[in-house]
């Protein structure tokens, strides 16, 4: 891929928020008028609270600036084999930041695709039952070769982790399944599913939402480093190039050398 990701910085949160909106936003209005809905994958850690305070803002009313929740549907780019009222589960991550807080009257209710409790003692199964639920959505496995997501809404970890795929570890070279589990992850809980790398590669946009001082060594290593460009961030930023865009502070970009915007 050709072409550089896109890096937006901003002075924190409060700043980035009003900007993720905006693309969020493009993204949902482009994708209606493809086909009629609105398919996006997120993520746990910091995302869903800074996700919360982008699209829980008051808009200015235009049709461009609304949340059109009726037409989202919501799926995990990775999850914890915990039960959905767990307090490590993305689900309750994402409920309690985001969904229970929706305006249901004014901007609709999306429409949320969570792992299925009852398969939460084998995390192989879980990940295919939890694919099984993509091809009844993305249509039959033997006619698309990989799901289409319009956008996937992902975080960075401090080692270069995103989803639930993991620096060198081996189901970063899976090519086959749509959603991998893993027994091992170095970040707790261990058991986890996640979408494999050519799913979020294939995504038809795929945004990092990370900031903090926190992220500054391992910005400097993706954004300035061979071995940071085999990390998995590094691997998506490789793969789908200016397909992705990454929504950062100040903090989290001191001292990296990356070109980088304050606006779309
Ligand atoms: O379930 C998970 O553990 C997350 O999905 C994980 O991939 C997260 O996105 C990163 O670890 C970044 O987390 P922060 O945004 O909290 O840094």
């Amino acid at each position: 891929m050709g072409k550089s990701p896109n890096v937006y910085s901003f002075p924190g949160v409060a700043e980035l928020a009003p900007t993720l909106r905006q693309y969020v936003l493009a993204q949902q209005q482009a994708s209606i008028e493809r086909h009629g809905t609105f398919r996006v994958a997120v993520s746990g850690g910091s995302l869903p609270k800074t996700l919360a305070q982008a699209l829980l803002a008051k808009g200015d009313g235009t049709p461009a600036d609304t949340v059109d929740f009726n037409k989202w549907e919501i799926f995990f780019a990775d999850e914890r084999c915990v039960p959905l009222d767990h307090e490590d589960s993305n689900y309750k991550l994402l409920k309690d930041e985001l969904l229970d807080k929706i305006d249901k009257e004014a901007f609709g209710e999306p429409k949320v695709y969570p792992i299925e409790e009852k398969y939460l003692d084998d995390a192989q199964e879980c990940a295919d039952q939890y694919e099984k639920q993509l091809v009844s959505v993305f249509a039959a496995r033997d006619s698309v070769k990989l799901p289409l997501f319009d956008l996937l809404l992902l975080g960075c970890g401090p080692d270069g982790h995103t989803c639930s795929l993991f620096p060198e570890h081996p189901l970063l070279r899976e090519t086959d399944a749509w959603v991998l589990s893993i027994s091992d992850s170095p970040k707790p809980p261990p058991k986890r599913i996640t979408l494999s790398l050519p799913v979020v590669l294939h995504g038809a946009k795929i945004a990092f939402v990370a900031t903090g001082a926190g992220k500054k060594d391992i910005f400097k290593s993706i954004f300035e480093t061979e071995e940071g460009r085999a990390l998995p961030c590094g691997l998506v930023n490789e793969g789908a190039g200016d397909k992705v865009s990454w929504f950062t502070d100040n903090a989290a970009l001191e001292g990296v050398s990356v070109p980088r915007r304050g606006s779309l």
